[in-house]
């Protein structure tokens, strides 16, 4: 798939001499929907913030559609529609004309049907002739992402974009979304909450004190991610794996006392069931039996802390 956004060994150390990315190489793919992931100060809106011209970056470069982020900022803006985490329009102006600016700020030409049918979309079509300050906050948000996208950009950035929202609008919102990427629009979201990435994203990023510490496709994620235990604690102390068992890759404790099977979590029920059966015409015996899995909060804590 061919490469939007190529980030390449971007470092910035703001003025106050922190430093909030460090050598951070990234591409993104046309049409994904790519989820970026990690603890609070990590540096996605930094990152963020750089790729769409809003904050200076350090060292390195950044290519949107094949354009320089500095060089040629216009050109690469104009292609990026953003949804910030903070509301960031005059409450004092109606819907409309928020959404119809923020379309003439990037140069395009009116389009009142493009816009009828964004603000349709978004639930906000009643709301048109409302002053922003008399909407709810889920409605404000809706705001947000219409003027993001009132210029048709080919690439949407949502910092954060269901951080408080309700059930309801944050399934709207996700609805919204594949509708997007279906168009063909390249998704980047920064979120802290997992179970989304893994319900949303094509391919997730795990970012830790400025470091990408982790590119994958969510499926190979998965299926790194789905590993389950099967322990067995044995009636009689084992000498050795039996040579018959090799091909279950089984462990053996210290104490000799349990037999561990590490298995994907999608592997069918039928391997244990074989193996519990070998291991009883063997002749071992067990007392105990269960299973154990990590779960994903586990395993992202775990990558959080490794980076460390
Ligand atoms: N203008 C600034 N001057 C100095 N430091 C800054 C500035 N903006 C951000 N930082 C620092 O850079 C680090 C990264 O901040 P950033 O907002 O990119 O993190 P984040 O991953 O988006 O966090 P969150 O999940 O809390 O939004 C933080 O330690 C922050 O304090």
């Amino acid at each position: 798939m061919q490469s939007v956004i190529q980030v390449n060994q971007l470092s910035k150390t703001y003025p106050s001499g922190f430093q909030a990315l460090q050598n951070v190489q990234l591409e993104i793919r046309r049409g994904e929907i790519f989820a970026l992931l990690g603890p609070n100060g990590a540096g996605k809106t930094t990152l963020i913030s750089i790729i769409c011209g809003i904050v200076n970056p350090g060292t390195g470069s950044v290519l949107v559609d094949g354009l320089d982020i500095v060089k040629q900022y216009r050109q690469a803006r104009q292609r990026i529609g953003l949804v910030p985490q903070e509301l960031s329009v005059s409450i004092f102006e109606t819907v409309w004309d928020t959404v119809s600016f923020s379309r003439g700020l990037f140069g395009k030409p009116a389009d009142p049907a493009y816009l009828q049918q964004l603000l349709k979309d978004l639930s906000l079509w009643d709301k048109k002739d409302s002053k922003i300050m008399a909407l709810s906050g889920g409605m404000k948000r809706r705001v947000l992402i219409a003027k993001a996208l009132a210029h048709q950009p080919q690439i949407l950035f949502l910092d954060e974009p269901t951080a408080g929202v309700d059930v309801e609008l944050r399934r709207d919102m996700w609805q919204m979304i594949r509708r997007l990427r279906d168009s063909g629009v390249t998704i980047i979201l920064t979120t802290h909450y997992i179970e989304e990435a893994e319900d949303m994203a094509d391919r997730i990023g795990v970012i830790r004190a400025g470091k990408l510490v982790l590119v994958d496709d969510k499926s190979s994620l998965m299926q790194k991610l789905g590993k389950k235990q099967l322990l067995l604690q044995l009636v009689e102390p084992l000498p050795e794996i039996p040579p018959a068992l090799a091909a279950y890759q089984l462990q053996l404790s210290a104490d000799n006392r349990q037999l561990i099977y590490t298995y994907d979590a999608q592997q069918e029920q039928a391997t244990i069931t074989t193996l519990l059966r070998q291991l009883n015409g063997l002749g071992v015996e067990f007392s105990d039996l269960n299973t154990q899995e990590s779960s994903l909060e586990d395993i992202f804590i775990g990558l959080i802390g490794d980076a460390a």
